[in-house]
């Protein structure tokens, strides 16, 4: 694979004198290791040490990159190497927690028996305060089968735990939202559709991930047709949204009307399909789509789209090029026209790493760490769990990437996904459009 990411952490201790860290920067980077975060651990009289995040595409990159370092000589030393990544995850990310604290025989009376017993038959007598009394309301399912973890891949669901605890995170953290994750062991479209109906009652929505296409497809239309609360397969909406967001905000930029836009997807599975659509039903009459395989360009014909047969012929003829293929540098250089807006959405590996598009002319450009789902699904999901919305419409959908246009600075294509102001906005407008639609 292609531009590949690993991260570790070297523990660094230099002499406290200028220009130290400056020669393990350069040793870094010529070893073409990519410097992230930088904490300093201790700065002391004759010493500092600190723990610098690095990024590498191979592991005998690393061994260069210690290599580089030891022959600085002079008191510098590495005193450690760490996998922060793996360490994070050890245990899990997520639990599931009381909200109150069980301290006398009368708080475990009001917790559980006896006291429970009377909010049951307050929910039995009236079955919408379920809503009120438990935390359905506030959970949110995170459904996969396991069979497109990010770019990865049908690696099972098991071994893409790791991505859905991330997505309970981001609910939490961002919207204050429980995310439960759910590992399917089927891939049938009917057994799916089954177990989320029989387990549906627990939530107060589902959010479908990382199910590959094109049972994807079928899938959510059943769940959304059958299911009376909002069900919502993130890799199609929750990217179409901020595709769409980070399109506007390039083409505000660059003083074009994105309507009069020529707009290229590659990739017509379950992300690029639904890009397609959502640009369509934008208003965008140019919208060209390439996939490896005739039935997803079919797909994209059947819904008024149009597709192009080559992948140069792609980069040729479009303005804005997005791609969601999960194939890492499948953009060369040499294809990328100047003034072209490049959106590179695989994860974890870009179709092109947005300094490259840059370097070769392209005007803006981006990859799916920034252009990330993860700046619209939690907003989402909260706007339409407040409105009490039995669906997620398409206007819900543009309501919520024009939040995000409107929230993001001038010359940039996307908000920073850490801050809150962007996911109260995403679910103040998702919830607005829901009230709408609700009260025609
Ligand atoms: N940045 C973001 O927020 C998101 C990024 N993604 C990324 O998008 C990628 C695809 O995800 P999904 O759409 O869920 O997967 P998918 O498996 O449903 O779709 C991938 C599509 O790409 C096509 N494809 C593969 N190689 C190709 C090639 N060389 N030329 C043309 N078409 C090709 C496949 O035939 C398939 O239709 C993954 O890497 C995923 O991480 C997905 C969702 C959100
Ligand atoms: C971000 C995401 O959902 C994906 O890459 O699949
Ligand atoms: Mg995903």
């Amino acid at each position: 694979m292609q531009n590949q990411h690993f991260i570790r952490n070297f523990i660094v201790e230099t002499p406290s004198k200028p220009g130290n860290f400056a020669k393990v920067a350069t040793a870094i980077g010529m070893a073409e290791g990519d410097i992230g975060d930088i904490t300093t651990l201790k700065s002391g009289a004759l010493t500092t040490v600190r723990d610098i995040t690095i990024t590498c595409k191979s592991e005998a990159q690393f061994q260069s990159v210690i290599a580089n370092i030891e022959a600085i000589g002079n008191g510098v030393k590495i005193h450690a190497v760490t996998d922060d990544v793996l360490k994070a995850h050890e245990g899990g990310k997520i639990a599931m927690k009381s909200r109150l604290d069980v301290r006398s025989l009368g708080d475990l009376q009001r917790i559980y028996t006896p006291g429970v017993a009377s909010v049951c038959m307050e929910i039995v007598n009236n079955p919408e305060k379920a809503n009120y009394f438990t935390s359905i309301g506030s959970s949110v399912a995170i459904v996969t089968d396991g069979t497109a973890i990010l770019g990865l891949g049908n690696i099972g669901s098991v071994a893409g735990m790791p991505v859905m605890e991330g997505k309970a995170v981001l609910l939490d953290q961002f919207v204050g939202l429980s995310g439960i994750p759910i590992l399917l062991n089927t891939s049938d479209p009917d057994e799916i559709v089954e177990t989320v109906k029989h387990i549906h009652q627990g939530f107060g929505a589902i959010l479908l991930e990382d199910i590959g296409s094109p049972h994807c497809f079928e899938i959510e239309e059943r769940l959304k047709a059958e299911l009376p609360i909002p069900v919502m397969h993130d890799d199609q909406h929750g990217t179409a949204v901020v595709a769409l967001a980070a399109i506007l905000s390039a083409c505000k930029s660059t003083g074009v009307d994105v309507k009069d836009a020529v707009i290229g997807q590659i990739g017509l599975g379950a992300a690029g399909l639904a890009i397609c659509r959502m640009l369509m039903a934008y208003g965008v009459d140019e919208v060209y789509g390439l996939d490896r395989q005739e039935e997803a360009k079919q797909r994209l014909v059947n819904y008024g789209g149009k597709t192009i047969p080559t992948l140069e012929e792609m980069m040729e003829t479009c303005d804005i090029i997005v791609a969601t293929t999960g194939v890492a540098g499948l953009i060369k250089p040499e294809m990328i026209k100047k003034g072209q807006i490049i959106l590179a959405l695989s994860n974890p590996n870009p179709e092109i790493l947005p300094n490259e598009a840059i370097a070769a002319g392209a005007a803006f450009a981006a990859d799916g760490r920034s252009v990330n789902n993860v700046i619209g699904f939690p907003g989402i999901f909260k706007g339409a769990l407040d409105a009490g919305a039995k669906e997620i419409t398409y206007s819900m959908l543009i309501a919520a990437a024009q939040a995000i246009v409107g929230h993001t600075k001038p010359g940039e294509l996307i908000p920073n996904p850490l801050d809150p102001t962007v996911h109260h906005l995403v679910a103040r407008a998702v919830e607005e459009a829901a009230n709408k639609e609700m009260n025609l």
